[in-house]
């Protein structure tokens, strides 16, 4: 049967009207007198964000290079036919995440609340909600909180260090990334959820496995991210999960157990879900409710997610630096070690508050590898750029490259060099403010960094004050990172070889 006429013509007039609407699209800078950089494909400044080769951080970090070179203090780009707007100047960096946080509240994430319940989290809520909630569950990350969970920290590390010390009896190669993951998982367990996660003694123990789902990035996964930044109607018109089902029913099933399960027994663990439900003890006592379950369950959940991949990574690309740095390595052992003595052979919280070097190296592996390598925010009101007349109008999204700023060799010379000392007192004052990001800043930076820093600053300590740490076989220093994660990870383990030491 012959094809009709009609038929090739749709097809054309379909691919030409497509053509105009992506030209349409890509002249949105253009069109608003705003410096732009030229997109370089129909994906607009990003690769195909189905075929990724370099991953849109890597993407990012290239147009905030490129506008840099072009000595634009922002600009516009494009995420396919999405116009984004790039601060690259740190002054209107701090206007954007501080002095004007009133014009730029939210993060643009989108979810429908009803239909996607664990996705009302303080990472995603936005507005009155997120203010509330922000106000409601800050006393959960006080220092003296923080100090009062210091010793889970270090029950958590006895079963990592253990286990580290058989395996490196029968292994030369060992993947440090899963060893590391695995501790801040029981760490996050046990603080956030008051639960016994196990995960060195059983390697599929339900937490380290749902963190594996979670972080494995599945084709669902994309497609979602995709929509979200690209079409975000579909996301809400449409009621597409932004977590899925077992993900969410298996958060929501443990918090209500949990629950239930104090509330009858009259238990008080030392645990964010503890914090929770004194809160809500109090609040009921007035005669109001503070947290339905599903709040709860969306906030632990957001602590796990947030709270375990991050301090690992960290902790990951850290002893990948000190692997290959051993001078770097030896001087952090020492200072480790004379604490560790001080303190009667014991790590305790002010010990690790105590350890100036570790803070300089941790800050130097979050500046070169920042873990979440863009900052986003989404402009609630018209913005007028200080200094200019130009105009953002209510709905642009902008973006912040973390990675592109703290590799920026006028921030930081020589940036691939890994140098702790860029972090002494004196270095850090000589540097503008709002150039180092990796928890973010003003009303939404990280509720978590002190914890972050904590649980990544113990794991380092008990493991360098046990063990001698060297690069695996065939391991590279230059990392290629992960294109599909949204995490900065290394494609791949990261393989060391430990050598366990006399105390
Ligand atoms: C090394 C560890 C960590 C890093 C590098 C990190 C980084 C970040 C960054 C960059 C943001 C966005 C900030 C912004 O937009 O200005 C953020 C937000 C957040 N983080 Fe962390 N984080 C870490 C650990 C944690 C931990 C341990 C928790 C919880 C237990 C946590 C919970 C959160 C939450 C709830 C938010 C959203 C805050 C809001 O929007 O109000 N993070 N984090």
């Amino acid at each position: 049967m012959a094809i009709p006429f009609e038929f090739y013509a749709t097809i054309i007039a379909v691919v030409i009207l497509f053509i105009l609407y992506v030209k349409y699209a890509h002249s949105y800078w253009s069109r608003k007198g705003i410096p732009y950089l030229e997109p370089t494909s129909i994906f607009g400044n990003v690769e195909n964000p189905i075929m990724l080769k370099l991953g849109h951080m890597v993407n990012f970090k290239t147009c905030y290079d490129e506008l840099k070179k072009r000595k634009e203090g922002f600009g516009g780009i494009y995420f396919v036919t999405e116009p984004l707007f790039m601060a690259v100047d740190p002054d209107l960096i701090k206007s954007i995440l501080t002095k004007d946080f009133s014009h730029f509240q939210g993060r643009g994430f989108v979810f429908n609340e009803k239909h996607d319940p664990l996705a009302a989290h303080l990472l995603n809520l936005e507005g009155e909600k997120w203010k509330t909630m922000r106000v409601k569950v800050t006393p959960t990350f006080t220092s003296g909180k923080m100090k009062y969970m210091f010793q889970t920290l270090v029950d958590c590390g006895g079963p990592m260090i253990e286990h580290l010390s058989h395996l490196c009896e029968k292994e030369q190669n060992i993947d440090i990334k899963e060893i590391v993951a695995c501790y801040t998982t029981d760490i996050i367990g046990s603080c956030a959820f008051g639960l016994e996660c196990n995960s060195f003694k059983d390697p599929n123990a339900e937490f380290r496995s749902y963190g594996r789902k979670i972080f494995s990035v599945s084709f669902r996964d994309k497609l979602v991210e995709f929509l979200t930044l690209w079409a975000p109607y579909i996301i809400t018109n449409f009621k597409i999960k932004t977590i899925s089902d077992d993900v969410e029913s298996f958060f929501i099933n443990a918090v209500k157990s949990i629950l239930d399960y104090r509330t009858a027994n009259k238990i008080k663990r030392n645990d964010f879900i503890q914090i929770f439900l004194e809160m809500q003890e109090k609040a009921r006592a007035e005669g109001t409710e503070a947290f339905t379950i599903n709040e709860i369950a969306a906030q632990a959940f957001i602590f796990f997610l947030a709270g375990f991949e991050t301090s690992s990574t960290t902790m990951t690309f850290c002893l990948h630096e000190l692997s290959f740095n051993q001078e770097i390595q030896d001087k952090l052992r020492e200072e480790v070690r004379e604490i560790y003595q001080k303190n009667n052979g014991k790590l305790t919280y002010e010990g690790l508050m105590e350890m100036k070097y570790m803070d300089e190296v941790v800050n130097e592996t979050l500046r070169k590898y920042p873990p979440l390598p863009i900052l986003n925010r989404v402009c609630s009101l018209d913005y007028t750029i200080p200094g200019t007349n130009i105009t953002l109008p209510k709905g642009t999204k902008v973006i912040i490259s973390t990675l592109g700023i703290q590799r920026d060799e006028e921030y930081y010379p020589d940036p691939m060099k890994f140098c702790p000392e860029r972090f002494s007192e004196e270095n850090k004052a000589s540097r503008p403010n709002y150039t180092f990001l990796p928890f973010g800043e003003g009303p939404r930076v990280c509720i978590g960094l002190r914890f972050g820093m904590m649980q990544a600053k113990a794991g380092l300590a008990m493991l360098l004050n046990n063990f001698k740490l060297t690069p695996g076989a065939d391991e590279n220093y230059n990392i290629y990172f992960d294109p599909k994660s949204f995490i900065l990870q290394k494609k791949g383990t990261i393989m060391l070889k430990a050598e366990k030491l006399r105390s």
